[in-house]
């Protein structure tokens, strides 16, 4: 017999559980392929225990049927819970009227880019360090929850607490108030949650964790993940933000990506409060020479081609890798990379938006 769909399904329905009936009757089998060979599906609905004691059950049943080749059983991870409180992230999005505000904030940059590795989590730890330093009241998100950085680039390591189970409790670094999914799990723990837990997810990021713990804030700077997503809509849609400030590197291909960030935001009206050129100029530190590794200049004759304001030039600069590595932001210290910080800083404040 060739091996179908239905013939894998036929055999799930014939494989009694460890907890009683079958996986197809009791609907625990999602998304269930078979291609030439390669079964692969997802078993979700019953408490994770219980999931991954009858999948070694499953996967025996599958197996014996002629023609497997290779065989998936994946068990999405469950919402994580926050250490010291027993809240759970992530689950099902709650249903929400309109745009709601952060309770306990003024004001709330997004920080965006076109695509990855462009230096958006970095520009967004520094800039809320420096507008801490410019002797604002901040509060940082890492909204990038598949791949949260923000707690390595604080040097943040203390778990959000809970009282009440509800509430979630932010933690501090370098003067500005932090939530990342990322000082929920362990480092190397991966997020492998569907689109809706990380709605849910971040629904409680912004409306349970209690932004000002610390007293209220003057400006939240949200890290968003890169890309034009799921939780860039969603976070469009639901909070009331001020407006979002989108990071590039000069090369073209960079922008090019940028400009579908700017897209996205345009059709989601949701104002861009400016452009910041990352990987700018590069000044050797041996010998003083600079260079434009990735171009230069790009970003600037972008922002003035499309009217919007060109918030200011990163360097290029081993120490904003190095600092960002050991959990001290650049703009915490002295030099070109933190000047740039601080210039900029000073331009979302004098916008009214910081
Ligand atoms: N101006 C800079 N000079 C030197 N290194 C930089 C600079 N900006 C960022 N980096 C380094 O580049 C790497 C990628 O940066 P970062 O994680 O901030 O990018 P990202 O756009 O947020 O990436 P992702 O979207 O994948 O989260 C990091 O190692 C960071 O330290």
């Amino acid at each position: 017999m060739t091996l179908t769909k239905e013939s894998v399904l036929e055999a799930l329905r014939k494989t009694a559980l460890p907890g009683g009936g079958d996986a197809i009757g009791r609907n625990l089998v999602h998304a269930l392929a078979v291609e030439s060979g390669v079964v692969r599906f997802v078993l979700e609905g019953a408490p994770e225990a219980e999931l991954l004691a009858m999948r070694p059950v499953l996967e025996g049943a599958v197996r014996a049927l002629d023609g497997v080749k290779s065989l998936s059983v994946v068990i999405p991870a469950g919402p994580s819970k926050a250490p010291g409180g027993g809240v759970k992230i992530g689950g099902h999005a709650k249903p929400q009227d309109g745009p709601l505000p952060v309770p306990g904030v003024a004001h709330v940059i997004a920080v965006g880019s076109g695509k990855g590795g462009v230096g958006k989590s970095t520009v967004a730890s520094n800039l809320a360090v420096a507008l801490a330093r410019a002797g604002k009241r901040v509060g940082l998100l890492d909204a990038d929850l598949y791949g949260p950085s923000q707690p390595r680039m604080m040097g943040a390591t203390e778990k959000p607490a809970s009282p009440d189970g509800q509430t979630i409790l932010p933690v501090r670094a370098h003067g500005v108030v932090l939530m990342s999914l990322g000082l929920m799990l362990r480092e190397d723990e991966a997020v492998i949650w569907r689109g809706p837990m990380l709605m849910g997810a971040l629904q409680q990021m912004l409306g349970q964790v209690k932004w000002d713990h610390f007293g209220p804030l003057d400006v939240l700077v949200i890290d968003l993940p890169p890309g034009t997503g799921d939780i860039q809509l969603s976070l469009c849609q639901k909070t009331v933000l001020d407006g979002a400030v989108i990071v590039s590197t000069p090369q073209d291909i960079a922008l090019l990506d940028a400009k579908k960030a700017l897209d996205m935001f345009a059709k989601l009206k949701m104002p861009v409060l400016g452009l910041i050129e990352n990987m700018s100029t590069y000044v050797c530190p041996n010998c003083g020479h600079e260079a434009h590794l990735f171009g230069h200049g790009g970003v600037e004759t972008e922002a003035a081609r499309l009217g919007l304001p060109f918030l200011g030039a990163l360097p290029l600069a081993l120490e904003v890798r190095e600092a960002g590595d050991a959990g001290r932001p650049v703009a915490l210290g002295e030099g070109a990379a933190a000047e740039a910080y601080a210039g900029i800083a000073r331009k979302l404040i004098e916008a009214g938006v910081a």
